[in-house]
């Protein structure tokens, strides 16, 4: 069902100075800070040669890091952000396996769906999961 690890997540309190961090200090690509009030979260990518960093801090009162942060004041890894092909036909097979999903699919900052699993029911990691479309050449050679 999964595919490619798009990103990784690490909440962070201040999204300026962990930026900073990944493009002065580790010398990384950095993208301009996004607010997205529907998450929440202020974000901003770090591209690497093979996957993404997702940094982000919290927006608004009801954000959903907020308790993550509050028990990991400096920050922490916060999810992990698989790939699948069809996002219901995944959440369908994974609630039929017992697993909780978080609400339903939302638009994600790549403007693709995403949905959320529950960390208890992974080992005690949270995971996103992004559909994302397949070239028609792709899925021609499968
Ligand atoms: C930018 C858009 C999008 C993208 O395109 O990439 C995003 O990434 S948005 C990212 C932010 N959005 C979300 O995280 C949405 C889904 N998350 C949630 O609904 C909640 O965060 C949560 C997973 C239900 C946790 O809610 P919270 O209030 O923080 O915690 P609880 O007190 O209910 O925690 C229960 C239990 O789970 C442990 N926990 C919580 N968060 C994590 C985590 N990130 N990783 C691992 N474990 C986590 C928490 O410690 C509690 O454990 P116990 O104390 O042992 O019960
Ligand atoms: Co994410």
């Amino acid at each position: 069902m999964i595919g490619r690890l798009n990103h990784v997540a690490i909440a962070v309190p201040d999204l300026r100075a962990a930026s900073r961090l990944y493009s002065e200090t580790l010398g990384a690509e950095v993208s301009a800070v996004t607010d997205l009030p529907e998450h929440g979260v202020s974000v901003v990518f770090v591209t690497l040669p093979n996957t993404k960093i997702e940094l982000m801090a919290p927006l608004g009162d009801g954000s959903p890091i907020l308790g993550f942060l509050e028990r990991n004041p400096s920050g922490g890894m916060h999810h992990v952000c698989y790939e699948v092909d069809d996002i219901i036909a995944a959440s369908d097979q994974l609630v039929a396996k017992g697993a909780r999903v978080l609400g339903e699919p939302r638009t994600g900052a790549h403007g693709l769906p995403v949905l959320f699993l529950h960390p208890k029911d992974f080992h005690g990691t949270l995971i996103e999961l992004e559909e994302v479309a397949r070239p028609l050449s792709s899925s021609f050679h499968q």
